[in-house]
């Protein structure tokens, strides 16, 4: 259930109307989603021409996130969506006095107290059963998003980094055995080692999605020739390595589900779809074994904290914490090597000599 607070139909219509997306036609609240309230709402208004023009948009009350931390959020996608990434552009309150075709900066708005924004419904329906197609089209899709992100001005950490992962690791420790203790201090240990590292400050750094699961894609057209048609929920994105996007990803869109196990097929198709658009740097390569673990590790925490010390519990379903347990203990004793999914890069070629002429 992810209507953790009612929105009436006259308050949604209202809300459409200042933001001229039309009249309300259509309010419904979607089951999905543990952190905010979202509706469907489906307005519409008269074209150009006098035709009638339906809008489907998405309402979100931000139930976790305050009004200081959404700007990053919003405007990021927005950003984005300028630059042709497919995400949820939120809907700008119109200025009265600007002049036509000029867009407000105002995308953050209020109902029922709560801050809320609308944005366009993707097309299309999440694939929780990837194959090679989706996996290369998120890896593609995924690094044009980290090139695009790179002109965004704004700026804030990915608030479920290293800094957290040490601030609430002692916190699930007492619910833990001992060999989940021994395996979560020693992982955190290695975090911090690694983010200390010369090869680690080298890393390619912007904003990221930091959260880029299966149920948070959308794809429409056939199994074989997928069309992805958008990414959404950015309300874990911040400034933080692409490499940890990428890191994540492979952790989800690329792994058997029930063991925890690599998908080779998958991975590679991902990787290489990645590096296609954006190669991946010498420091990306060599610590990529190093991020996948740190990818696993933020999710055992983030799982183990949402269900041992759930904030209101009556709003929180929360997700398994020992999947990522198994995940993280797939990638320490069976590291995947960027070699192992990406041929070598191409050493510069030496010279070539114009073939000797025939005697
Ligand atoms: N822009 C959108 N276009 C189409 N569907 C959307 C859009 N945004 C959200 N949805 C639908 O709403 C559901 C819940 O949204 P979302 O995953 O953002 O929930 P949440 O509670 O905000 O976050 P979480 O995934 O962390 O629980 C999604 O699974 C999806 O079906
Ligand atoms: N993707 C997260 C949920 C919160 O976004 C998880 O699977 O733990």
């Amino acid at each position: 259930m992810a209507v953790f607070t009612e929105v009436t139909p006259d308050q949604a219509r209202e809300l459409m109307q200042q933001l001229g997306l039309g009249e309300l036609q259509e309010l419904r609240g979607i089951q999905g989603g543990i952190e905010n309230t979202n509706y469907f709402v489906t307005t519409e208004h008269t074209g150009a021409d006098g035709e009638t023009v339906r809008g489907e948009h998405v309402l979100t009350l931000f139930e976790r996130l305050s009004a200081e931390q959404l700007p990053f959020y919003l405007h990021l996608m927005k950003h984005l969506a300028r630059a042709g990434i497919p995400v949820p552009n939120p809907a700008a309150r119109p200025k009265p006095d600007a002049a036509p075709g000029t867009e407000s900066n105002d995308i953050l708005h209020a109902l029922c107290g709560k801050p809320a924004a609308v944005v366009n419904r993707l097309r299309g329906a999440s694939e929780l059963a990837p194959g090679v197609a989706h996996c290369e089209a998120v890896g593609a899709m995924l690094a044009r998003m980290h090139l695009a992100g790179q002109d965004y001005a704004r700026h804030q950490p990915n608030l479920r980094g290293l800094a957290w992962w040490n601030d609430t690791v002692p916190l699930v420790l007492p619910h833990l055995d001992a060999a989940q203790q021994s395996l979560i201090l020693g992982e955190l240990a290695y975090q911090n080692h690694v983010a200390a590292s010369s090869q680690y400050a080298a890393l390619p750094r912007g904003p990221i999605h930091a959260d880029l699961f299966r149920d948070n894609v959308m794809f429409d057209g056939p199994r074989e020739a997928p069309e992805l048609t958008g990414f959404f929920d950015f309300y874990f994105a911040g400034v933080d390595t692409l490499l940890f996007d990428v890191a994540v990803c492979l952790n989800d869109w690329c792994i058997d589900l029930a063991t925890g196990v690599t998908d080779l097929p998958r991975s590679a198709a991902f990787l290489q779809a990645y590096a296609a658009v954006r190669p991946l740097t010498a420091a990306e390569r060599a610590l990529l074994p190093a991020l996948l673990r740190a990818g696993a590790l933020r999710f055992w925490v983030s799982r183990l904290w949402d269900f041992y010390l759930p904030r209101e519990a009556s709003l929180l379903q929360p997700h398994d914490p020992t999947h990522f347990e198994r995940v993280l203990r797939q990638r320490v004793t069976r590291p995947l090597q960027a070699a192992d999914l990406l041929a070598e890069p191409t050493p510069t070629p030496a010279r070539e000599h114009a073939p000797t002429p025939a005697t």
